[in-house]
């Protein structure tokens, strides 16, 4: 269903070269020198560029809210896209500084979303509540799936060169939290945290109502669209379609923060290459946001102590990886005539 090509390892080779002849000790710019090879490969560029970033947020309703799982109420998520529209959230003041093309798509808010600005591309209004029936149909969890990969297509028409996939869904850190028990095999005591901040007595009620969820479906982790159908996600779904584009197209991908490597993981089992194009841009403070990136095999750039979503963390890790490609704006030592050392690391 996906095609996506193979990271470019001459590319990378001819750079990692290219990164031990600038003017400083071989490995002094440590994961930075790693980072740029990795670009590398994946833009299958000698000099690979990162701007301009594109932020395409997805939102979503669950309903699994109804049972008091987040410290918010549903609605939130509506008045949360009317304020990204408006450009008032901590993504819309991030993105505008790292310079992104910025985009929220509506799929599956519960709500009419009013006015201008934000993609009308709601394929349903919320899931449904999980504990009593499946999220929704696997037509419907592969409708959200396309909405992200066209959606990503058409930021990386506009010209992105690097994605930030972004979401908004009260309650989804318990969908989150599910999906990863299934795909991980953990306990689900052992993923679960505050989301929004919840108290420890109503992280013991997540907990349950999730461990009542996979009793119910018992979703097979080796079947991403049954398991997004089961236990769900509209924009976790549609999140998984962006980066499976983008990974078509080349595009790095930076990953933000737990629901997002969620969506990572359920790309990758889609593609299993999808994986390559992804950089992980920093840890959250939600407990499963470690598994995830255990299980992805991928090492957080920062960590913050941020839990907010939306592409936030995401976004604060983007400089660095302009601070990766512009290493090579350096000289050689050939071209600087410097001695290079003798050691042998
Ligand atoms: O990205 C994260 O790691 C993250 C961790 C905790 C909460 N969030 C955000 O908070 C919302 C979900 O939290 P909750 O408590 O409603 O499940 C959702 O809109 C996410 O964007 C995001
Ligand atoms: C205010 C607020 C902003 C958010 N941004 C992402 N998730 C969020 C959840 C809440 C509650």
């Amino acid at each position: 269903m996906f095609d996506i090509p193979a990271l470019d390892e001459q590319a990378g080779q001819k750079v990692e070269a290219h990164v031990n002849q600038l003017t400083k000790p071989p490995g002094s710019l440590g994961r930075l020198e790693q980072l740029v090879i990795e670009l590398a490969k994946m833009t299958g560029s000698h000099v690979p560029q990162v701007t301009p970033p594109g932020v395409l947020l997805f939102a979503a309703d669950h309903g699994v809210a109804k049972t008091g799982v987040s410290a918010f109420p549903q609605e939130v998520t509506a008045q949360m896209v009317m304020n990204f529209v408006r450009g008032g959230a901590a993504i819309n003041a991030y993105s505008q500084q790292i310079g992104a093309l910025f985009a929220v798509v509506d799929v599956g808010v519960a709500s009419d979303i009013p006015g201008e600005g934000v993609i009308r591309q709601k394929v349903k209004y919320g899931t449904n509540h999980f504990c009593e029936e499946e999220a929704m149909t696997q037509e419907e969890a592969k409708q959200a799936l396309l909405v992200g990969y066209q959606q990503a297509n058409e930021m990386i028409e506009q010209g992105i060169r690097c994605l930030i996939v972004g979401e908004m869904g009260i309650a989804n850190t318990t969908v989150a939290s599910a999906i990863l028990a299934a795909l991980s095999g953990q306990k689900v005591e052992q993923l679960v945290g505050k989301g929004t901040g919840i108290s420890d007595d109503r992280i013991a009620h997540k907990t349950k109502v999730i461990e009542q969820a996979l009793r119910l479906h018992r979703p097979d982790p080796s079947q991403p669209l049954e398991l997004l159908a089961k236990i769900g996600g509209l924009e976790i779904a549609a999140m998984a379609g962006a980066m499976l584009r983008a990974a078509e197209k080349r595009i790095p991908i930076l990953l933000d923060g737990f629901i997002c490597t969620t969506a990572a993981l359920l790309a990758k089992l889609f593609h299993p290459y999808a994986a390559d194009y992804m950089i992980a841009g920093h840890r959250s403070q939600e407990p499963g946001h470690r598994v995830a990136l255990t299980l992805l095999g991928k090492e957080p750039l920062l960590d913050l102590s941020m839990r907010l979503g939306e592409g936030s963390g995401a976004a604060v890790a983007f400089p660095l990886l302009q601070f990766a490609v512009n290493m090579l704006n350096m000289t050689t030592f050939a071209e600087a005539s410097v001695s290079q050392g003798g050691e042998q690391t």
